[in-house]
Parts: C-alpha cells; sequence; structure tokens
C-alpha cells in the first residue's frame, strides 16, 4: 500500500478537517489519520458554533476558502442574529448544530474530496531528520513522516498536529478518574512523549461539560421556547437558502436552591478537592466555579439544547461540571422544568497535554523543526472555531511550504485569525485561549459583516476559492464602493430630506438641502428606505449592509484607519530571518532572550514580545540599517 503523503493531518477534529480540506484544495496529497473515524468534526461540548469573535472567525476562514461557514448554515437546527440592537462590530450570527448531521456530512465531504485519504489508527511518533545545510538559523530538524500505534510508517514533507484534547486525555468526574481523550474516546499516550524527546515544551490543561438529559424526561410547559431566524444572516457570503430550520431552545435558570446544594457539595468539586489542579477555560466556568466566584448571584440562564434532531439528548448549556454523578443528579432536581430529568451522560472534565504555541511562527509551523505545524486545542486554546481557523492556515501553509512559496500570514489588522494566532504566540494566557471582541485593537473594522471585503487580497493569496466567486466577490466591492460614491454626490432638498423623514416617523429634521449619505447617517434609515425617493439599485443583502455601515460610522471608520495605518508601517518593517540578536550591541538580556526565541518576522511582531522595550527595538532598527 503506497505510503506516501505530501502532508499528514493527525487528528479530524475541527482544526483537523480544515487543514486536510485546505491542502487537498492547493493540491496536495494529503493523509487524515485520526483515532476513530466515526467521530470525525465531532462537538465535544455545545452543539453551537459563533458567538462574539468566534462567528467573525468562521467568517474569514468562509471567504477564504473555508468549510465550517457552508457547513453549518447546511446543517443547523437554528440560527439566530445576536446582539442586533448594539454597534455593527458587535453583531454576529450564533448557530445551533444539527451535532450529528454535521459530523456526518463533514465525513462525506472529505470522503468525496480528491486527494484525501482517512485513515483510522493513532500517531505515535514523529519522525525527523537532522538538516544538514542550515540556511535558515532557526530549524534543526525537518519531518520525513510519522510512526503509529499499528507499527505503520507513513512518509511526508509535512505535519499539521491538531490532536485536540487527546493526548494523555484524563477524564475527572467527582473522584473518579480514567484515560481518555473525550468521553467513550481513547486517548492518544504517547505522541507527546515524541514531541518532548524532540525538544518540545508540552503542559496541560483542562476543560469541562455539562450533562446530557433525556429530552422525555424535561417539563416544557413552563419554560421559556427560543426559536431561531427564518431570515438569519448567514455566516458564508454564498449560502442561498429559502428560509432556515427554526428549531426551538428552551431557557431555565438556577434557583436559590442549586446554589445551596452546590455550596453543601463543593467538597465533591474535583477543582476543590484537587482531582483537578490544571487551568480551565476561564470564560466557560463550571457551575461549581461560578458559585465560587460569585456566591450572591443565585439566577444563572441555563440554555437546553437539542443535539439532534435526530436523537433525544439535550445539552444543558450553563451547567458545566465534573462534580460526582449524584451531585449532578442533586443540582438538576433544583431546575425549573429539569426535576425529573433523567441524565443520559454525566459532565465531565479533561486534562490533556499541550505545546505552547510560543513555539510556532505566525504561519504555525515549529520554530525548530521544518514542516511540523500545530493547530487547534494542541496550541492551548479552546472552541471549535479558534480551532478551524488555525487548522485551515496550519493547512494552507503546510501546502505553501511544500510549493517552496511564502505562507500566509495574516495580521491583528486584517482578520480575528490574525489576532488568534498572534496573542497564542506572543502572551501566554494562564487557561485556554478563547476569542474575544476585548482582544482585538480593530473591532470596527473586523466586522463579521466585512470578511470579503478585508480580506479579498488573502483571499487571491491563498488561492483556494475559485475564480467565479473571486470575480463576484470583486464585483461586490466595487459596487459597495460606487454607491458609498454616488450617495455622496446626490443632492436632496431640505423639503424633500425632512418630509421623507416624517414619513418614517423620525422626529430629526435637516435645516438645509443635504446629500443623500447624510440622510443614510440617521439612525433608523436604512438603504432600502431612500428608494422611496431615490432611484437606486437594488443589491443584494451583503452589499447593501456595507453601504449602510461604512455611511453611518464613517468617521470611526476612518478613525480606526489611520490607527491600523500606523500598525501595517511596523508590520511591514521585516527583520531577516537569519538576524542574530548576540550582534546587536546594547540590546537587553531580557529582550535577547525573548527575541531568540520568538524570532519575529517583522518590527511589529518584536514590538509585541514581552521584555522587548523600544530602546531595544531603536537598536534593532540601526543594526538592520547598518547591513
Ligand atoms: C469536555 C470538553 C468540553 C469542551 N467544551 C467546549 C465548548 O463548550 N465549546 C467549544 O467551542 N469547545 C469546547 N471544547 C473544546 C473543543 O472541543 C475543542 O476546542 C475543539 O474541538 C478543538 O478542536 P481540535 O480540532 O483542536 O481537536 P478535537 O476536536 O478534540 O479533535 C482532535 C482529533 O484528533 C484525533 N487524535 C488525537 N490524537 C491523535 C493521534 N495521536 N493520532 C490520531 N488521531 C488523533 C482525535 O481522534 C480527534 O478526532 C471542549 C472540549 C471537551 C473535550
Ligand atoms: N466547558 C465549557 O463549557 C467550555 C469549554 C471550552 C470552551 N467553551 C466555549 O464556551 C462557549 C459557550 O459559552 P458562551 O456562553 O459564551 O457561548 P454561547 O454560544 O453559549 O452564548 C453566546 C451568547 O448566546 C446566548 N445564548 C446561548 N445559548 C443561546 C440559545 N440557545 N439561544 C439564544 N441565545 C443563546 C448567551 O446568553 C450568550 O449571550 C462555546 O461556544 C465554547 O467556545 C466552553
Amino acid at each position: 500500500m503506497d505510503k506516501d503523503y505530501d502532508v499528514i493531518v493527525v487528528g479530524a477534529g475541527h482544526a483537523g478537517v480544515e487543514a486536510a480540506l485546505a491542502s487537498a484544495r492547493l493540491g496536495n496529497k494529503v493523509a487524515l489519520i485520526t483515532l476513530y473515524l466515526d467521530t470525525i468534526s465531532m462537538m465535544s461540548c455545545n452543539p453551537s458554533i459563533g458567538g462574539p469573535g468566534k462567528s467573525n472567525l468562521v467568517t474569514e476562514i468562509d471567504v477564504l476558502g473555508g468549510e465550517m461557514g457552508r457547513h453549518i448554515d447546511e446543517f443547523n437546527l437554528q440560527l439566530k442574529d445576536l446582539n442586533t440592537s448594539k454597534g455593527p462590530a458587535a453583531r454576529i450570527t450564533r448557530g445551533q448544530a444539527d451535532k450529528y448531521k454535521y459530523r456526518k456530512k463533514m465525513r462525506e465531504k472529505l470522503e468525496k474530496t480528491e486527494n484525501i485519504s482517512l485513515i483510522q489508527d493513532c500517531v505515535e511518533e514523529i519522525l525527523v531528520e537532522d538538516i544538514k545545510d542550515r540556511q535558515n538559523l532557526s530549524y534543526e530538524k525537518k519531518v520525513i513522516g510519522v510512526k503509529t500505534r499499528l507499527g505503520l510508517i507513513y512518509n511526508t514533507k509535512a505535519i499539521v498536529l491538531a490532536t485536540g484534547t487527546f493526548l494523555k486525555g484524563k477524564i475527572v468526574i467527582g473522584d473518579v478518574t480514567y484515560s481518555a481523550g473525550r468521553q467513550g474516546e481513547t486517548s492518544a499516550e504517547k505522541l507527546s512523549d515524541s514531541l518532548r524527546e524532540l525538544g518540545i515544551k508540552i503542559e496541560r490543561y483542562q476543560t469541562a461539560t455539562p450533562p446530557r438529559l433525556d429530552k422525555k424526561t424535561i417539563d416544557f410547559s413552563q419554560l421559556e421556547e427560543l426559536k431561531g431566524e427564518e431570515h438569519p444572516r448567514y455566516f458564508s457570503i454564498f449560502t442561498k437558502k429559502e428560509k432556515n430550520n427554526t428549531v426551538p431552545t428552551w431557557l431555565t435558570y438556577t434557583s436559590e436552591e442549586t446554589i445551596e446544594v452546590v455550596r453543601d457539595m463543593m467538597k465533591y468539586s474535583p477543582i476543590v478537592s484537587g482531582m483537578v489542579n490544571t487551568h480551565g477555560p476561564r470564560h466557560c466556568p463550571s457551575i461549581d466555579r461560578k458559585v465560587l466566584n460569585f456566591p450572591e448571584k443565585t439566577k444563572h440562564q441555563i440554555f437546553l439544547e437539542m443535539e439532534s434532531e435526530n436523537s433525544d439528548e439535550i445539552y444543558v448549556n450553563g451547567l458545566t461540571t465534573a462534580m460526582p454523578a449524584f451531585v449532578q443528579e442533586k443540582i438538576l432536581r433544583t431546575i425549573k422544568g429539569l426535576e425529573n430529568a433523567k441524565i443520559m451522560r454525566h459532565g465531565y472534565a479533561v486534562e490533556y497535554d499541550y505545546a505552547p504555541a510560543s513555539q510556532l511562527y505566525p504561519s504555525l509551523e515549529n520554530k525548530k523543526i521544518s514542516g511540523l505545524f500545530f493547530s487547534g486545542q494542541i496550541n492551548g486554546t479552546s472552541g471549535y472555531e479558534e480551532a478551524a481557523a488555525q487548522g485551515f492556515i496550519a493547512g494552507v501553509n503546510a501546502a505553501k511550504k511544500i510549493k517552496g512559496e511564502e505562507p500566509v500570514i495574516i495580521d491583528r489588522s486584517e482578520a480575528y485569525i490574525g489576532v488568534l494566532i498572534d496573542d497564542l504566540i506572543h502572551k501566554k494566557t494562564p487557561e485556554p485561549y478563547r476569542v474575544l471582541p476585548s482582544r482585538a485593537e480593530y473591532r470596527l473594522t473586523l466586522r463579521y459583516d466585512n470578511a470579503f471585503m478585508r480580506l479579498f487580497n488573502k483571499i487571491k493569496e491563498v488561492g483556494i476559492v475559485d475564480k467565479d466567486k473571486i470575480e463576484f466577490l470583486e464585483k461586490s466591492i466595487n459596487n459597495v464602493y460606487t454607491e458609498i460614491n454616488n450617495l455622496k454626490n446626490i443632492s436632496v432638498s431640505m423639503n424633500d430630506a425632512n418630509n421623507f423623514l416624517e414619513s418614517l416617523g423620525i422626529e430629526e429634521k435637516f435645516v438645509k438641502g443635504v446629500k443623500a449619505s447624510e440622510i443614510l447617517k440617521i439612525k433608523d434609515v436604512n438603504y432600502d428606505d431612500l428608494k422611496a425617493f431615490l432611484n437606486l439599485n437594488d443589491y443584494e443583502d451583503f452589499v447593501k449592509n456595507q453601504i449602510e455601515t461604512m455611511i453611518k460610522y464613517e468617521i470611526f471608520i476612518e478613525r480606526e484607519n489611520k490607527q491600523i495605518e500606523k500598525f501595517k508601517k511596523l508590520e511591514h518593517m521585516y527583520i531577516d530571518k537569519n538576524i542574530n540578536y548576540d550582534d546587536i550591541k546594547g540590546i537587553s538580556n531580557i529582550a535577547r532572550a525573548g527575541l531568540n526565541e520568538v524570532r519575529p518576522l517583522s518590527i511589529g511582531e518584536a514590538t509585541r514580545i514581552s521584555g522587548v522595550t523600544s530602546n531595544d527595538i531603536t537598536l534593532i532598527i540601526a543594526h538592520m540599517n547598518d547591513k
């Protein structure tokens, strides 16, 4: 059997799937090796995709040629527009997936993609050889293959590791612990030892999930029902649907009694007993953690979400815990609607090995081992969307590496993908990293609705999206700018403008004639409203949306653009890959250590390394100018 591949992707979770598809779509022969073929794209926890920052990541990989956006648009139970009354930077879509269909259809997608071989096995060893002629100072070795649990050797030029929570995974429920990557699935016990032997630093994190209930045993009669949107804003710009599913979720709350039970039983909590002593995701705390941190709060939201239309399993969003089984049952008795609910799967925590991402370049390639890429939870992140975004970038860059092309690197001003990767490499967080709008400096620019505009050049650089789609996007972008210009040039008399506002029930008045763009700036006036008295074109919704946002928020967008210009100047001051920091006199030892560890690609990146001061930066620039 042929065992030679261009790229080997290890792990078919959300990162691995995107990596394999991206690499194959760029013409490579890919092996996707995973522990269990029936759990491809498995959602380990929440059956949902999207949320603040996360939705933006999904739209970004979508326009670049990734899969997650169009897949959730198709295989969801509902999509909901969130934050509609807030500013454009906050507006997003949240999708509740049909978890079964999502993973089944993703497997079908992989099987139908030319150039991908799916293999069920466990990778235990990364095979490398020394680089003799070291033209790049940073690489010491290069990958040549992997060895699996079955003793098979697969040869390759690049490897993308996407192993999630499986490396030496240990499950904890109360005082019960056992080895597993996810409940019911074996862990991978040897791969992280192989990485350690290659000199890669390995640490441990933890994450947890709530219990799943049997729908038949829940009393929905007293619960609030929340339906999705019939016409949501889809994640993918290319999705066309008559209307979307609106399968409901239900809302209930914890009670004073719930908090009392958790408090009484706290000694059994693994985070109190010490059964779990690694850091877990701070932004998705367990119910025991919420009671410890906010003892006075008794009413926490609990969303009950179906996992699939083909199952009775209900996900209890907001009740994450790894307390013992009997405590989980006691807690449920205190929550409206769940008094008689039966648990199908108990909540649990899992501890696992990960490799801190400071060891990577922004291409997601390891700095010492050429051709070894890391993506997803193995980089210390949490979340499907974070995993998918990294998987996509790693898959693209593995493909570029093989072709001898420059990697695709996206910066903080271009996409949440850039914020995510830049933060991972330069900022050590004490818990699994989750993308959040507060981490992005240029939030108004990195909107959910405009990835096709801000990433247009990157779409071409990546090279996956086909010509027709690129032309469609280019035409749409032209339409946005042409129409903005048009509206800025159409004069409207004071009377016409005021009559129009009055017809919409808006009290505001103009005191002189205005341009049409000024009318559109008024709150509650949208592009289609202007058609009442102006002869305007009919564009696709996503185009009209851009016209409105770019006109309404023009001043703020311009202000942000100026900041981005300054940022870009430093990002574009590239540092020679072979620079020897020991040659630069005057920089501090702490800066030198940081620079040697990170090996920044640009002056902008160097400024974000902790311990590097503006004086050090001046000295590096002077050194570069002397060369
Ligand atoms: C209990 C729990 C709760 C979580 N809660 C949430 C949540 O609410 N929401 C959220 O967004 N995220 C949550 N996460 C995290 C989320 O599941 C991950 O961030 C996301 O799935 C990571 O994607 P990934 O592709 O990196 O890894 P995973 O989805 O974990 O996939 C890893 C894949 O690698 C394979 N694999 C591992 N090692 C090997 C090997 N040596 N050889 C071959 N194959 C291998 C596995 O079989 C698996 O298919 C949770 C995870 C767990 C386990
Ligand atoms: N153990 C864990 O729970 C764990 C571990 C790792 C990562 N995570 C992350 O946590 C996220 C869950 O946390 P979150 O609360 O920020 O995200 P979420 O998607 O559950 O909630 C986002 C927003 O949607 C609202 N919302 C939630 N469910 C809803 C529903 N059914 N209908 C309408 N609105 C709903 C919430 O109130 C919130 O404002 C996951 O997406 C995952 O990335 C959780």
